[in-house]
């Protein structure tokens, strides 16, 4: 039984979450995996520490405003320069945001963590030596000029590299260092307040460089994201890295082979489907989809009211009339470590609750805390301007400012992106993730230099009104989060990777997972199953490196009866080969027990092939073609088995005694077929003409007849194979030029005609192949081995005009009955075609005589709805390739960086049937070694 896909899974675009389930399966927590365990520990210093800075930058403004030598030094600055002073950081960061992208994706996580790290530590130096107001800004501008890159590279990494289990913990556990920074910025500062001389406030200045040398120290002693490796196609290191630490070195581990082969697919289609530019996040309605909640949630984090309170506290306590520099600096500590108590919470609380839940009680709790905020804040300001304390109102702002945080934490994380971060990482595939966290950054950065420019003015010019402001844009943040939020929560990146897209490529992710799935029974792809019901019913088989599912090979021309003259009269002319090897050997076929003993060898060595559908000549005999059939049909084959038609042009004992006799044997063997396989899932009869040469115009038209009543059958026969033969017919057909006049003129060419051969077509006949939507079976082994001269059909041509062709092996007329063989010499033939035609037909790739054997050949037999690759509806007619070196067989061996193209090549090219390990039809299983 073969399913790939839950079918109303796939509608929502988000893919079934298999590895969510093998991750859930595992109960091993990770302080029990030293590997694990390990690089948890080397991340905190390496990475999880980034956001110190930034939760340190804002409380050491907000502190330093009420420490006296600082006020004195800078010469007490008010309204915009205080504004600016406060900004600067960000509009810093806006800066570098163009750069975050390119150096992500060029460098790595590591050397753009390094890089900004150098930047920041930079700017801390100078921001502690600073001689006036503009320096002090500009080393602030360098500050703020690292972080993003390393913001953005520590998110991603740690997403990255976390196992699925701790990766919402972990991303949030990032942000909540921001907490830490504030909390040690406030109390240092609280300590150096007593220093009277600039050592007061240059000592914290220099202070905030500690996190960013921790980082160049640590940061090369964790891996690479594994997926970035992927993308750099180093396959290797990513295994390695994901078999260390997330199966504790287990290789084998199928967590790991399973979310290796989700990385590369999920990848690969990210990759195919988007170009490296930021054009693409426009390009697509999903990416603009999420552009539009991106920059919304940037916003929402900078434009929530937060700045006011991280980097204006004193302004506010001023205002409500608490004027000592002591209660201020006091409150501002408790904030800071109210903050990191409640944000720690909130992280911890990110694996239980829904995204748009945690959204939707963040804004709206902190609408409410807005106005009961702003009226309070109207109070006490009133109450000072009248000249008595209003101190319940003035208790109340103090508790609301209190009441701020933990509302703001559930959802936004207090200035530093916690659950936005991960939500970010959820929200946007890999090929585009870093663009799109730095698009989201750069709306942060936006409104974060905007309200922290603004808010100081705004405060002087309307006091409490100034707050309504915000009221309003929480207002609007409610609404936007309830209609236009998606739910991400509980899936991997992998399976959310095409949330917005369209189905086919959240199908084809999950194929790539599924792909390993060896399954039995007869079902068809399409049908929706859920995986955990097929989890339960069926064995999960996980495919090691070098093996990989194709689908079944279709040869459209093969002769059965001559399945025990393979390699005889090679090198000979067509008729003297039909007239002295081919006909006394097919003669034999008129024993039913010898057609029964070859035909089962046949049968069974073209499965052996790998080939899962095979267009039939049988023997003239009747009662031999019934029996090829019924043994196709027990071993589970799809074929088309034609009785051969011929009434003359060959030897009195292998020859149709009459027309009449040919055609009611023809009406027989359909009959059997139908009576066998009524609905024609596996088994059909094909029309069979062997060539003109043999058949009286009376038994061309009375086949033409037989086509014309059944229009369902196929029909197949040998057209402009050679010129001995095509100059015979000639004579034999005077009043026809061509062959397809003849065929045509007979009712024998249709869209489901399969013509062998085809190696001398004239424009003219090509014209006639496209417009009657005949199929070619093209032969090379046979072409340049029988039949006189070398041959070989112009498939570019047929390709460039888009006539149906596939390959076939031709059985006894060649030296092989391999359609590897065929694939190889077709693409022999065409390099020698390409030299004939002067350059004009460009020889074949791998990848086109691949489609030769596969998707063509089903398109020759309109079976391409059914069959030919593994699209959502198709049957499932596949192969199991292993191409493992260790096993006995001629295949090119594999070397540790060949990546899953190179391996295919080498298995097309150099491998064998040993290498083909099972094969499948309709899902069953026909052959396994
Ligand atoms: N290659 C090939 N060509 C043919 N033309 C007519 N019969 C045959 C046959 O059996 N093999």
């Amino acid at each position: 039984m073969v399913t790939f896909k839950s079918a109303e899974k796939a509608q929502t675009g988000a893919a079934d979450p298999i590895l969510t389930r093998l991750v859930d399966e595992d109960k091993v927590p990770w302080y029990r995996k030293p590997n694990l365990r390990m690089l948890y520990l080397l991340l905190f210093p390496a990475c999880m520490g980034i956001e110190l800075t930034s939760g340190f930058d804002s409380q050491l403004i907000n502190a330093l405003q009420l420490v006296p030598s600082w006020i004195s030094y800078f010469n007490n600055p008010q309204g915009p320069i205080k504004g600016i002073i406060a900004a600067s950081y960000s509009l810093g960061a806006i800066l570098s945001l163009p750069f975050i992208g390119l150096v992500n994706d060029r460098y790595g996580r590591r050397w753009s963590i390094f890089g900004g790290s150098v930047i920041m530590v930079i700017g801390a130096l100078i921001q502690g030596l600073s001689v006036n107001v503009g320096q002090y800004i500009v080393a602030r501008l360098i500050l703020g000029f690292g972080i993003p890159t390393c913001i953005v590279s520590a998110s991603s990494l740690i997403g990255e590299l976390s196992y699925p289990k701790e990766r919402p913990v972990l991303t949030s556990l990032f942000n909540v260092s921001y907490f830490v920074g504030q909390l040690l910025a406030a109390g240092i500062t609280f300590g150096t307040n007593n220093i009277m001389s600039n050592y007061g406030w240059r000592i914290p200045s220099w202070l905030q460089m500690v996190p960013s040398l921790f980082q160049i120290v640590f940061i090369f002693l964790i891996p690479e994201s594994p997926r970035w490796l992927i993308t750099k196609e180093r396959h290797d290191e990513a295994y390695e890295i994901l078999a260390k630490y997330h199966a504790e070195g287990d290789r084998e581990s199928e967590f790991v082979k399973a979310e290796f082969a989700q990385l590369q697919t999920t990848i690969g289609l990210e990759l195919e489907n988007a170009k490296k530019s930021m054009m693409d996040l426009v390009r697509t309605s999903g990416n603009r989809r999420r552009l539009l909640i991106s920059t919304m949630l940037g916003l929402f984090t900078q434009w929530s009211g937060n700045t006011l309170i991280s980097y204006y506290l004193g302004d506010i306590l001023e205002a409500i009339g608490q004027t000592s520099s002591v209660f201020k600096q006091k409150i501002n500590v408790a904030i800071a470590a109210w903050s990191l108590v409640n944000g720690t919470i909130a992280s911890l609380l990110v694996k239980r609750f829904r995204r748009r839940i945690m959204y939707l009680a963040c804004t709206c709790s902190l609408l409410v805390v807005y106005i009961s905020w702003t009226i309070s804040m109207k109070y006490a300001i009133d109450g000072k301007n009248s000249g008595t304390l209003n101190t319940a109102a003035g208790g109340a702002v103090l508790f609301f400012i209190f009441a701020y945080s933990p509302c703001y934490n559930l959802g936004y994380n207090a200035l530093t992106y916690r659950l936005s971060t991960a939500y970010m990482v959820e929200i946007w595939p890999y090929a585009e993730r870093s663009r799109g966290i730095a698009y989201f950054q750069l709306w942060g950065r936006l409104a974060g230099f905007f309200t922290t420019f603004v808010n100081p003015i705004g405060l002087q010019n309307a006091g409490w009104r100034y707050l309504i402001s915000y009221v309003v844009f929480l207002s609007y943040e409610i609404t936007f989060v309830y209609f236009f939020f998606p739910e991400t929560f509980g899936r991997t990146l992998e399976e959310l990777a095409f949330l917005f897209e369209d189905k086919a490529l959240a199908d084809q992710a999950v194929h790539a997972v599924e792909k390993a799935v060896g399954l039995n029974g007869d079902t068809r792809s399409g049908e929706k199953h859920e995986s955990v019901e097929l989890q339960e019913k069926y064995e999960v088989q996980f495919l090691g490196r070098g093996q990989f599912l194709i689908p079944g090979f279709v040869d459209t021309h093969n002769h059965a009866p001559q399945w025990q003259q393979r390699g005889l009269g090679q090198s000979m002319h067509i008729l003297d080969w039909l007239d002295n090897v081919t006909f006394p050997n097919e003669a034999r076929f008129r024993d039913p027990e010898y057609a029964r003993r070859i035909y089962a060898s046949c049968v069974d060595g073209f499965l052996q092939q790998g080939i899962t559908t095979a267009s039939y000549y049988g023997s003239m005999h009747a009662e031999a073609t019934k029996i090829l059939a019924d043994l196709c049909l027990e071993k589970g084959q799809r074929a088309f088995v034609g009785k051969c038609n011929m009434n003359r042009n060959a030897p009195d004992y292998y020859r149709d005694a009459t027309v009449e006799s040919s055609l009611s044997d023809t009406q027989d063997c359909i009959a059997h077929m139908r009576r066998i396989d009524p609905e024609g899932r596996l088994i059909k009869h094909v029309l069979t003409p062997r060539f003109a040469i043999t058949c009286e115009d009376a038994l061309l038209a009375g086949l033409g007849e037989i086509a014309k009543a059944n229009p369902d059958l196929p029909i197949q026969t040998h057209f402009n194979e050679a010129e001995q033969e095509m100059s015979f017919t000639k004579t034999l057909f005077p009043t026809f030029d061509n062959e397809a006049d003849l065929y045509h003129h007979f009712g024998l060419l249709t869209k489901r005609s399969i013509l062998a051969h085809c190696c001398y077509v004239s424009e003219y006949e090509l014209e006639r192949l496209k417009h009657l939507d005949c199929g070619v079976a093209h032969c090379p082994i046979s072409n340049m081995t029988v039949g006189g001269g070398f041959m070989a059909a112009p498939v570019r041509e047929f390709l460039r005009r888009d006539i149906k062709v596939g390959l076939g092996t031709d059985s006894g007329g060649g030296f092989s009955s391999s359609i590897l063989d065929a694939m190889r010499q077709a693409l022999v033939a065409s390099n020698a075609r390409e030299v004939m035609s002067q350059g004009k037909d460009k020889g074949l790739s791998i990848d086109e005589v691949f489609y030769l054997a596969t998707l063509g050949g089903a398109r020759v037999c309109c079976l391409d709805d059914k069959i030919g690759n593994f699209a959502s509806g198709r049957e499932f007619d596949a192969l199991l390739i292993d191409s493992d070196s260790l096993k006995p067989g001629v295949m090119t061996i594999l070397e540790e960086h060949d990546t899953t193209k190179t391996i295919f090549d080498k298995f097309i090219m150099t491998g064998d049937d040993r290498n083909i390990k099972q094969v499948f039809v309709q899902g069953r299983q026909v052959k396994s070694s």
